[in-house]
């Protein structure tokens, strides 16, 4: 079963044109630059872009057709803001119970499930005032769970949100994720945070949708490495040092922990990963890669400090500044780049297509 959003906005300066048929659960990651449309899309399938033409249908109702249009206060939908607006005269519990007064009449999601899951029971008696931004988003979400939706909308939950506050929500939103049977949407503008959440993934820009497909693949999809979407950049000193700056982000799943050695054990499409650390407690994380630890080996069994070691093969080499070429690499799904000298490139007479091992050191991402 999919959700199908087929809109048409016409704004003065702006035009959202969208044809999408998303998964009915999990959550789908609405990503792109500022002004591209992901609040107006999320408000239009909320029913809170009345112009807005074209198709809204869940697996439980059509909420839009060129027949009729169900007001936004009928459409099964807990809708979360940046800001938590809160009402802050109430308590916590009595923001919740404002919640299960607009609950829909069928019930998917328990509001006592809510309270555990958000970690937020221990909170009930307080007002807005007395919690931190983290714990105001996280009532804010369980009000929106409380009417009982059968869609969740987030708008850039996190944005308002200073780091350590993020961390502090983010194991929660990984848990909603893994509990929740309905499906949502999540606008953001966070790379790590739609490797962490998503599972499928709509790359929006000037109103139309540019991609869209699994977060996994999409992330290393060969017309968007180009793109920088996924690449996180510091800022440049240098351009010739730009590239060796470059990092990758990987999601992938935590297979195992061993505790001897304090090693962590993932796996991607392209093998396991290695990451020493503490245990990951999250069942998926992402991981940086950083290309100018990508070193490269025409045999498996050398010795080295880098702790992964995993097949690749070459796709090209490309010229990018003074005495180094840039070296395309497909490891597993993902395509990487590295940059490796003229000289080095000679001795080891690479060539399109030609099997290889990247060594590397990977870390896992923090947002
Ligand atoms: N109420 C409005 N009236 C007219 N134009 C609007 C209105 N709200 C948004 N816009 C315009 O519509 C376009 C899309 O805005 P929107 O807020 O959906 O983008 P966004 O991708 O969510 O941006 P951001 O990531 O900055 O929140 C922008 O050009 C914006 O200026």
């Amino acid at each position: 079963m999919t959700i199908e959003v087929h809109l048409t906005l016409q704004r003065e300066n702006f035009t959202l044109q969208t044809s999408l048929s998303l998964p009915a659960s999990g959550v789908t990651a609405l990503y792109g630059p500022s002004g591209c449309g992901k609040t107006t899309l999320l408000r239009a399938i909320a029913g809170l872009e009345p112009a807005a033409q074209g198709i809204v249908k869940t697996n439980q109702a059509t909420w839009q057709d060129k027949q009729h249009f169900t007001p936004v206060h009928k459409r099964a939908i807990g809708y979360v803001f940046q800001e938590a607006s809160l009402f802050e005269h109430l308590t916590v519990y009595d923001n919740i119970a404002y919640g299960m007064k607009r609950r829909q009449p069928h019930n998917r999601v328990e509001s006592e499930f809510s309270l555990d899951l958000l970690g937020i029971r221990h909170l009930l008696d307080r007002h807005p005032e007395q919690l931190s931004g983290g714990e105001q988003q996280r009532v804010a979400i369980a009000r929106a769970l409380a009417t009982q939706p059968d869609m969740l909308l987030l708008d850039e939950p996190l944005a308002a949100l200073d780091n350590a506050r993020k961390q502090e929500i983010l194991p929660y939103l990984d848990k909603l994720q893994q509990k929740l049977s309905i499906p949502v949407l999540y606008v953001s503008h966070d790379p790590h945070e739609v490797c962490r959440l998503s599972q499928y993934l709509v790359i929006m820009d000037e109103g139309t949708v540019v991609e869209q497909g699994a977060t996994s693949s999409l992330m290393s999809a060969p017309s968007l490495s180009g793109s920088s979407l996924f690449t996180v950049s510091q800022p440049e000193e240098n351009q010739i040092s730009h590239l060796s700056r470059d990092k990758y982000i990987i999601k992938a799943r935590v297979d195992g922990f061993d505790a001897e050695s304090s090693l962590n054990s993932l796996s991607f499409s392209g093998g396991t990963l290695l990451i020493p650390g503490e245990e990951i407690t999250q069942p998926s994380v992402c991981v940086e890669i950083a290309a100018s630890n990508i070193h490269l080996t025409t045999q498996p069994g050398q010795v080295s400090s880098m702790l992964n070691t995993l097949p690749c093969s070459l796709i090209d080499l490309q010229p990018c500044s003074p005495g180094y070429l840039t070296v395309r690499l497909k490891l597993g799904d993902e395509i990487l780049n590295t940059r490796i000298s003229r000289k080095a490139a000679s001795t080891m007479a690479l060539r399109n297509g030609q099997r290889l091992f990247a060594q590397f050191s990977a870390e896992v991402a923090s947002s």
